[in-house]
């Protein structure tokens, strides 16, 4: 399966750099932008200076604010807009994708009220079977790829052919794409690592360091995999990129908007006053801590930190109290 033509649906900071990712690539690619002065810039001027200031974009990336024309002959689509805005995006442009056209996940989050992870959710509106479906996740910065650094990522898709197609079009000097197939436990990696990099920042605005923040990764880590291996995600999987690589990234870099969120919080903001600085863009694992714990109790699993995040995010518990409360929890062996 060669893919040449591809659009990109979402105009935000990963969905641009990776449709700079596929358009250095040798893709042909049209980002959909939901303001139409986002679309001019990048069409005309190559850059998309409010999400990636500095950034020149591929010439053969152009753009449009018009959902039909983006998806005109599409051979993938690539969604790339916030978890709890696609439901709602999708539905709108259903009637527009192309038959047999590859949809591509970028969103790391867990639906609220509906608890689907993204790929449950298009294969609920656009009634493609899940296997049509390809997720992207791991430790993937957008800044850092929009400047060519080098990551990689994992493409999971329970039909091994899809995963490999995404695989040929987006790889390049400074991308390298894996294939997987658990799709659950990749999803899953990504949006609880949200959750994690928040606690991280947190952490970090309470003034604490390395031995800190290396716990809440690791018990981070150890809280996702129970999920994940409970909800039937292959537990090497929270090994590789889309769980520790991701986790790692995200709960160290101060480019992270989860982590910057939480670091806010650890200071003594508000959450209101975190969103307004925040600037618009998206810190999913403020909506998703409270969908991952919701997954959690119906599937009766232990998941303390993204409950404690879920405290703090909307009940308006003290970082401080929250924090004594983890580490008097009832003492326990490491693997219980
Ligand atoms: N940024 C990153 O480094 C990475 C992000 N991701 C994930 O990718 C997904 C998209 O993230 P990212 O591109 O960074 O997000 P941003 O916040 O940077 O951009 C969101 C994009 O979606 C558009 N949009 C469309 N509908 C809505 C809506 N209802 N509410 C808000 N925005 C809307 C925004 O338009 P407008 O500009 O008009 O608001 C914007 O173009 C997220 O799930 C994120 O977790 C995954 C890996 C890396
Ligand atoms: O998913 C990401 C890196 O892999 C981006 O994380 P943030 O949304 O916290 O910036």
């Amino acid at each position: 399966m060669v893919l040449q033509r591809i659009t990109v649906l979402g105009a935000g900071s990963w969905g641009t750099a990776f449709a700079k990712v596929l358009a250095d690539a040798g893709r042909d690619v049209t980002v959909w932008a939901r303001r139409p002065e986002v679309a001019r810039e990048i069409r005309d001027e190559h850059v998309n200076s409010g999400y990636l200031p500095g950034v020149r974009l591929p010439d053969r990336l152009t753009a449009t604010a018009d959902p039909a024309e983006a998806l005109a002959g599409a051979e993938a689509v690539v969604l790339a807009v916030p978890s709890q805005s696609l439901r709602a995006n999708l539905t709108g442009w259903r009637g527009l994708l192309p038959a047999g056209a590859i949809l591509v996940s970028l969103a790391k989050g867990v639906e609220l009220g509906t608890l689907k992870r993204m790929s449950e959710v298009i294969a609920e509106i656009t009634e493609r079977p899940e296997h049509e479906i390809v997720v992207v996740s791991g430790p993937n910065l957008a800044r850092e790829i929009a400047q060519e650094q080098p990551a990689a990522a994992v493409l999971a898709c329970t039909d091994h052919e899809r995963a490999v197609a995404i695989q040929h079009a987006s790889a390049g000097p400074y991308f390298r794409p894996y294939t997987n197939t658990d799709v659950i436990g990749c999803e899953l990696g990504g949006a609880c690592k949200n959750v994690i990099a928040l606690s991280c920042g947190m952490a970090a605005g309470m003034g604490y360091g390395a031995n800190t923040m290396a716990t809440l990764i690791t018990r981070g880590l150890a809280e996702m995999a129970r999920l994940g291996v409970k909800l039937g995600a292959d537990p090497l999987t929270f090994a590789g990129l889309a769980g520790v690589g991701d986790l790692v990234a995200t709960c160290t870099s101060p480019l992270s908007r989860n982590r910057t969120f939480g670091e806010r919080l650890g200071r003594g903001e508000t959450l209101e006053q975190a969103q307004r600085a925040t600037g618009g863009q998206v810190a999913e694992g403020v909506m998703s801590c409270s969908s991952i714990r919701e997954l959690a109790r119906a599937n009766g699993v232990d998941m303390p930190l993204t409950d404690a995040m879920h405290r703090v995010c909307h009940e308006g518990a003290d970082p401080a109290k929250v924090g004594a409360e983890l580490l008097g929890r009832e003492r326990k062996h490491e693997w219980s």
